[in-house]
């Protein structure tokens, strides 16, 4: 079965070999409407417009930060906000040689009959959406679908359904102009060890190559975005070595090499340690076809909002503390990060049980 030859298809590989450029990473900022009220919540500031206008704004006109950045990932609301001085954020991105990309998928909706699994929705009019996104200067998307571990869980049904979704996303995405992130999130709620987290991560993305194989999607014009391989969250951490190890053989036995870049997510690790596990991974002595990078929105955030804390004076600290954090991640996707940017407030850690998007 032939990949998709539209007339996107130069531009999509162009683009994702761009974004997967090594010393370079994505900020995800695409967080929805409920989920940043959450941590603006954690702030003590409201979530309307203008605060959220305000973070962004933060976030992309911090000075040298986006030399780290190849990519930023926005919310449809974003997508068309402007800086306080009246220049769209997409101008600002695009004049930083940083690619803006849009999330279009719509949350997630349990599948009836299982344990609290979902399925991801955004299907309706995806193709015109993808569309308008283009026109307003998007050059590639993101689409999140949610497994869980439990003891029966991922069922069969739940990894099938999503590794579909994902992969009829991406093939839209790919006829409009947009190079789709692929982002399979194995969970991290459970007291499972790692190497439950390593067979499940394997199952899930190997049913998502498939799927995309299927679906006759050019994977060298997609990017994936996968959880790294880690214990549970009710389990003992074990090293960053450790991590990097188990991380980088699922993904070597799972992702083909034409898929240029692999961006991880951070899943409510601290930024600390998902710099440090991102580290590890690019300094293990292995052949690893992809460039191993960062999208992270937590970690590479939390540090920031908390020193903004919502007020104009603070707005400099932090971003400050943004461009230590792009600095570190970046160094990080070079294997030479040495540990200990951002000090105590880059360690806390960002997990919440049972964490609702
Ligand atoms: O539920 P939402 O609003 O789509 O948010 C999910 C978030 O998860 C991510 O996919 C990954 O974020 P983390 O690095 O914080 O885990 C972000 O891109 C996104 O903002």
């Amino acid at each position: 079965m032939s990949a998709f030859v539209g007339k996107y298809a130069e531009e999509l590989i162009k683009n994702a070999k761009y974004i997967a450029t090594p010393g370079k990473g994505i900020l995800a900022a695409d967080e929805s409407t409920g989920t940043i009220g959450k941590r603006l919540a954690s702030i003590n500031v409201e979530n309307i417009e203008t605060n959220r206008r305000e973070l962004r704004e933060l976030l992309f006109t911090s000075p040298n930060a986006l030399a780290y950045l190849s990519g930023v990932i926005l919310f449809e609301e974003t997508l068309y906000q402007k800086t306080s001085d009246g220049k769209p954020f997409v101008e600002v991105l695009e004049e930083n040689n940083v690619i803006p990309g849009i999330k279009v998928d719509k949350g997630t909706v349990d599948i009836a009959g299982t344990k609290g699994e979902t399925t991801t929705q955004g299907f309706d009019s995806l193709g015109a959406r993808c569309q308008q996104y283009y026109k307003a200067g998007a050059r590639f998307a993101k689409w999140r679908a949610v497994l869980k571990i439990g003891p029966n869980e991922p069922s069969e049904l739940a990894i099938q359904q999503n590794a579909q979704g994902l992969a009829r996303y991406a093939i839209i995405c790919q006829e409009n102009g947009l190079v789709p992130i692929v982002e399979p999130e194995v969970l991290t709620d459970g007291n499972h060890d790692i190497n439950k987290c390593a067979a499940v991560t394997e199952t899930v993305l190997a049913a998502v190559y498939k799927a995309l194989n299927d679906h006759h999607v050019l994977l060298e014009g997609t990017l994936l975005k996968p959880n790294m391989v880690t214990p549970g969250s009710d389990s003992p951490k074990v090293a960053a070595e450790v991590i990097a190890e188990y991380t980088v053989t699922a993904l070597r036995r799972t992702v083909p090499p034409a898929v240029p870049g692999i961006v991880f997510l951070s899943g409510g690790q601290s930024e600390e340690e998902a710099t440090l596990n991102l580290n590890a991974m690019n300094k293990l002595d292995v052949v690893k076809p992809w460039t191993l990078s960062f999208s992270f929105g937590r970690a590479l955030q939390q540090s920031t909002l908390k020193t903004w804390g919502g007020k104009k004076e603070n707005v400099k600290a932090a971003q400050e503390a943004f461009l230590a954090r792009c600095k570190a991640n970046s160094v990080a996707t070079l294997g030479k990060y040495t540990g200990g940017s951002g000090g105590a407030l880059a360690s806390e850690s960002l997990y919440v049980k049972g964490y609702k998007y």
